[in-house]
């Protein structure tokens, strides 16, 4: 096993250069002072550790990817701080102050750039940032993501409904201030909990998506991303993990993947789904956000508009329970589209998972053991809880592996691994 270098060497990278960490201000990036060569060789003896009762075949291995060292985070979630007349977007620090984070080198450029006409465009609308000590205030959040060509999604998290007679107003002066952004949103955060969004959504611009345009395997693949749908937030990453199941499943499989079905659990607006798909295969997605599902949607048509021939279902349920509701063994009612997608007592040919922080669990890993699957691709970004699956799936090899470190200077990264069944 490669062990983890314990000391900086003196040819390594130089560290990245931070005001705030320098100063004691943000710690977010917990390993801002370990050179990025050193912080990518942890992770992947962390990641070979953890998998080693899996992998029998050390070539499964790939070398591992690297993110480049700074504006890589395509989201930035910005606390507001300060006054109504001075607002501060950035991060509440280690004392419980509001620190301004518009020097923070990792969003990407178009986020660095947005951030203080963002600050200013906060304070000529009068909004009180949300004090969570006093309950006082109204402004809680500004959420930016960015797309690869550019355009901006601003989201404005505030306690209040009547906040967005205010963003409607101002919806050309911001433009002004951020020609950047099409699509332009407020939620409603009422409660006094630390819980980041609500439920409600209302949309101040005209556009209601962002389009994010990735190369995957060759090819231009164009995802629909909504407010409140999950995305990578690493946009270069993300062409990695779309391009590794391509490029991995068609390697396994030796034939034509036209003639193979696939599902891709937990799909967010549909990467892994429509990569598969524009590559041939027919594809079911199941995501518990209605939302992505609207949005993964939306990308099929437009993609059929352009010619596309793509063969792809979106369903939006609970990715266990439609599981298993496909081999006759799940309640009724589990799902808003029961009967959509796959048909009852179909086994696909493939399944891809990427599931949150905790893992698909003990009931999925086992219907997937025990469903006849061939081949899984697992993208995870807690390589315990990819443990634990595995463990519960053990007659699958790895066949493939690799790091993904899409999160550089803290201890997080991707692991995705290619299983075959022994
Ligand atoms: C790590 S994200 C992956 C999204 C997508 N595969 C991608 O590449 O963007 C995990 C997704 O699982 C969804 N999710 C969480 N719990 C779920 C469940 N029980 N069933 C289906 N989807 C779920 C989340 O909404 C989120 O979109």
């Amino acid at each position: 096993m490669r062990m983890p270098l314990p000391v900086r060497r003196a040819d390594a990278e130089p560290l990245l250069d931070c005001r705030y960490f320098a100063a004691g201000q943000c710690r977010s990036c917990t390993l801002l002072d370990v050179p990025q060569d050193v912080q990518l060789a942890t992770k992947q003896a962390r990641a070979e550790e953890l998998l080693a009762p899996f992998v029998h075949d050390a070539v499964a291995w790939r070398s591992p990817w690297a993110a480049t060292r700074e504006g890589f985070r395509n989201k930035v979630k910005l606390v507001v701080t300060g006054s109504a007349a001075h607002p501060r977007l950035g991060i509440t620090g280690p004392r419980g102050r509001g620190q301004d984070l518009r020097d923070c080198p990792l969003p990407t450029l178009g986020i660095q750039m947005a951030t203080p006409a963002l600050a200013r465009f906060v304070a000529e609308c009068g909004f009180q940032p949300y004090d969570p000590s006093a309950d006082r205030g109204v402004l809680k959040f500004v959420i930016v993501t960015e797309s690869p060509s550019g355009e901006l999604m601003v989201r404005f998290v505030a306690r209040r409904r009547g906040v967005q007679g205010m963003l409607f107003k101002k919806l050309e002066r911001l433009r002004e201030l951020v020609p950047a952004a099409r699509v332009v949103s407020l939620n409603v955060q009422p409660e006094r909990k630390a819980v980041l969004e609500g439920d409600e959504e209302i949309l101040i611009s005209d556009a209601a998506t962002l389009p994010m345009t990735l190369r995957v395997a060759g090819c231009d693949l164009t995802l629909n991303l909504r407010p409140q749908s999950f995305f990578q937030t690493n946009t270069d990453a993300a062409e990695v993990l779309y391009s590794r199941a391509v490029d991995w499943v068609s390697g396994a499989v030796g034939q034509d993947l036209g003639s193979l079905n696939a599902w891709d659990l937990y799909c967010g607006v549909g990467g892994f789904a429509l990569a598969l798909a524009s590559a041939g295969m027919r594809v079911v997605g199941v995501e518990a956000q209605p939302q992505a599902i609207d949005a993964a949607r939306e990308s099929v048509e437009a993609m059929r508009r352009r010619g596309a021939d793509v063969d792809a279902t979106f369903v939006a349920a609970d990715a266990t329970v439609w599981a298993r509701e496909q081999s006759g063994s799940g309640g009724a009612g589990a799902s808003e589209a029961t009967g959509e997608g796959a048909g009852a007592g179909e086994v696909p040919d493939v399944v891809v998972v990427n599931p949150p922080r905790r893992g698909i669990g003990p009931e999925l890993a086992g219907w997937i053991a025990e469903s006849g699957v061939e081949t899984v691709l697992y993208s995870s970004c807690n390589a315990h809880t990819l443990a634990a699956d595995l463990a519960a799936m053990e007659v699958f090899d790895v066949v493939k592996a690799q790091v993904v470190d899409m999160f550089p200077h803290t201890a997080h990264f991707e692991t995705v691994v290619l299983l075959r069944r022994r």
